[in-house]
């Protein structure tokens, strides 16, 4: 039996960008292959918009290659134009053409039979539920259905790759979650690689199969959003996607000793300094009885003594602020729903010791 593997659909490969003697993309590799979707994920200036405008054709990379399904179309000396890329192109102003009704503006860059285009433009419409605003202008429709609109224009000629930059920012945040449902389906539906460029860490877990974590030009972790979530590359990895806790601590035979028990610390050596870092909601909250604290646990460790500084609730959790007894320092504990202990009050926190990360300390 011969088992045959498609190459990627978009596969860019140690792509680096330098402007002004500094690489704003640096050395990026990423592969995408049909009917997937990758989030660009990181903070504004980190070099996302560059690495789509390469891969658009718009800017050209210093060195490294763009190959679209198995073949090259674009490396630092041959370079196939942006038109005959294949590749739609989503951005957060979107710009529909006013003067042009929603149906000549979705089948704006179909070539072709008539009928053939009329049949697309009625697909697509149908699609983002517009059917009926065909003849309709821009003005006439909301931010939402513009959006929709715009998102039909741009899968209209089938474009292997979905470039999306920011798509759903101008949006309003009751619109927004629909919205992005909804255009996942399609995307999906239509089968194109998608490569999504966000700032949000909910929208890259929302909507991407494989989340790139971006920062200062470099790709510094990928996976899938569960994995990148829950096996973070790096401290500012987890700070990333929510608040932080840090202990600092001192390894002696591959373990940490800290004021909350002994943390395991492998494959660091006896004298590191390092850092334990957890989220708000793994830390576990217990009332004081007659001065003491729970009884330590292999799972949860030992607890410390904090009194609380403030507590605020937040919608579906509340979050607590401790001053902690050991050495003054702020710990945050998130409780679901509501849970507003009053200052002042002492409580003993575990943490959980399947949901810390131990890095060198930075
Ligand atoms: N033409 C240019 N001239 C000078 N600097 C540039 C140019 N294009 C990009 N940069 C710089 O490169 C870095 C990366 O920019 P880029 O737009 O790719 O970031 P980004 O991650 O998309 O940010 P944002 O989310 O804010 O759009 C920034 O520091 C930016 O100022």
């Amino acid at each position: 039996m011969t088992v045959t593997t498609d190459p990627p659909r978009l596969e860019i490969r140690n792509v680096t960008r330098r402007i002004d003697g500094r690489a704003v993309v640096n050395d990026v590799s990423l592969s995408i292959a049909a009917g997937q979707v990758t989030c660009l994920l990181g903070p504004s200036g980190c070099g996302k918009s560059t690495t789509l405008r390469m891969i658009a054709g718009v800017e050209m990379q210093d060195t490294g290659e763009i190959w679209v399904d198995g073949k090259l179309i674009c490396d630092t000396v041959f370079r196939v134009p942006p038109e005959r890329r294949g590749i739609g192109l989503m951005f957060q102003d979107f710009a529909l053409f006013p003067h042009l009704s929603v149906a000549d503006n979705v089948g704006f860059g179909l070539k072709g039979p008539k009928e053939a285009r009329r049949g697309r433009v009625e697909e697509l419409l149908a699609k983002v539920h517009l059917h009926r605003y065909a003849d309709l202008f821009p003005h006439q429709l909301s931010g939402g259905e513009q959006q929709r609109v715009a998102l039909a224009r741009a899968l209209a000629p089938r474009p292997r790759i979905m470039l999306m930059d920011e798509p759903f920012s101008g949006l309003d945040n009751r619109l927004r979650d629909g919205i992005r449902d909804e255009t996942l389906a399609l995307l999906k539906d239509e089968d194109a690689a998608v490569l999504l460029v966000t700032h949000e860490p909910e929208e890259a877990m929302r909507m991407a199969d494989q989340i790139a974590l971006m920062r200062d030009g470099r790709v510094v972790q990928q996976g899938a959003p569960y994995n990148v979530y829950t096996r973070p590359a790096d401290k500012a990895a987890v700070a990333f996607f929510s608040d932080i806790n840090v202990l600092r601590a001192q390894v002696n035979g591959a373990l940490a000793q800290t004021p909350f028990g002994q943390f395991l610390a492998p494959g660091h050596p006896d004298g590191t300094d390092v850092e334990i870092v957890f989220r708000p909601q793994h830390v576990k909250l217990d009332f004081d009885r007659g001065g003491k604290g729970p009884v330590p646990t292999p799972s949860d460790g030992v607890a410390a003594r904090g009194v609380v500084e403030r507590a605020r609730f937040l919608g579906n959790e509340s979050l607590v602020e401790f001053r902690m007894d050991h050495d003054g320092s702020i710990l945050r504990a998130t409780v679901p729903n509501v849970f507003m202990p009053k200052p002042g009050r002492v409580m003993w926190l575990t943490i959980r010791r399947d949901r810390c990360f131990v890095f060198p300390a930075s």
